[in-house]
């Protein structure tokens, strides 16, 4: 995703807004049930020839405070206009959504102030030094001075950052820059954190590094988090997910609630005559099971896949066919987007990671 072309608010305005000091802040008011709640939302920008894009079409989405919550979806799902109306970037066109405690149309500058937000593509000043740039930002979010060398020393420290604040941005490895932008996020303390593919082109010692900090400032500050992500295993360790198609919701629940949903085991045959083998398994597998032949071998979905593959090796045997290698494997979370989608999650994932070494 890329950063969106906010249609109502750019980004710059946004900052400028989110004034922390502000006396009508509800900060103390009681914490609302759900950290972002949205019924029926849509958004429809104008199309060619005057039709209508509808980039979301009805999203009903709950998500806890404190929770990691994934947002999955192919390129051109909805994701980031979804982010962009949660983050009162952008007006929905019709329904509700309210995000900590706060309606997005009715006040989208009490929304800015709660939310922070990290995008894909890098908005820090190369030449200035780590704490330099944070130091823009608390100007920006109309900060007082003390209570800014505070918050940068805090945030700094927060994403282990403390001894290169002096060293230029351009001199940090891809996944500290990443960290400081997390830094940023965070300086205004808010309550929700927005991470647009917060790894995407990190290595996964970076990746690894830029999820410990998240998981710290949730186990610390009960921050919510609101993620997209390409990589699997990151949507995995996450609370839970939903997955977003076409602007629908297609899927919300646990990872494991939606493996299980899915229910059956992939079971994948090498045979020495993989064509003949599809005619026995179509015969000795439960009526209707689907089967397929591709690079992997011959597979099928059943449920308790390890219990029939003793089943399926006698029939193959019996009929001469031997059999090199069996395995079942349970659900995945691919399965899971593939079901849903029609897609594999990893064939949308964006380019080659970044190779350099991180500290
Ligand atoms: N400002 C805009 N004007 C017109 N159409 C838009 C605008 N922004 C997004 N769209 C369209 O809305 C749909 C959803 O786009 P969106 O960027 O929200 O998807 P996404 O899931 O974030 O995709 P990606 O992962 O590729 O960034 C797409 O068809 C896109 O072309």
């Amino acid at each position: 995703m890329k950063p969106h072309a906010g249609d109502d608010a750019p980004a710059r305005a946004l900052l400028l807004t989110a004034t922390p000091e502000d006396p009508d802040s509800n900060r103390s008011a009681p914490e609302p049930a759900y950290a972002i709640s949205t019924r029926d939302l849509v958004k429809s920008y104008p199309g060619p020839d005057g039709t209508a894009v509808h980039a979301v079409r009805g999203l009903d989405l709950d998500v806890s405070q404190g929770e990691t919550f994934a947002f999955l979806g192919p390129n051109g799902a909805g994701k980031s206009t979804t982010i962009a109306m949660l983050c009162a970037l952008a007006r929905p066109t019709a329904g509700r959504a309210v995000v900590a405690g706060t309606d997005v149309v009715a006040r989208p500058d009490r929304v800015r102030r709660n939310v922070g937000m990290l995008f894909q593509h890098s908005a820090l000043d190369p030449d200035l030094t780590a704490e330099q740039n944070l130091y823009i930002h608390t100007r920006l979010y109309g900060m007082g001075r003390r209570h800014a060398r505070r918050r940068v020393g805090e945030t700094l420290e927060a994403v282990a950052l403390t001894d290169r604040r002096r060293s230029p941005v351009r001199t940090l490895s891809g996944g500290m820059r990443r960290r400081l932008e997390i830094a940023r996020g965070l300086l205004h303390e808010p309550r929700i954190l927005f991470l647009d593919e917060p790894t995407t082109g990190l290595d996964p010692h970076a990746r690894a590094q830029v999820w410990d900090h998240l998981r710290t400032l949730r186990e610390r500050h009960g921050t919510t988090l609101f993620v997209t992500t390409h990589y699997l295993e990151e949507a995995e360790n996450c609370d839970r997910l939903a997955i977003i198609d076409a602007g629908r919701l297609v899927a919300q629940g646990t990872p494991f609630a939606l493996r299980a949903a899915i229910g059956d085991d992939r079971v994948v045959l090498r045979t020495g005559d993989d064509t003949t083998a599809r005619q026995v398994v179509h015969e000795t597998a439960p009526p209707g099971t689907a089967l397929t032949l591709d690079a992997d071998g011959l597979c099928l979905r059943v449920p308790d896949g390890s219990a029939w593959i003793p089943r399926l090796c006698a029939a193959l045997e019996a009929h001469g066919i031997p059999v090199r290698a069996a395995s079942a494997t349970p659900p995945t979370l691919d399965d899971v987007f593939f079901h849903h989608t029609g897609r594999s999650i990893t064939t949308a994932r964006p380019p080659q990671p970044e190779t350099g070494k991180d500290a």
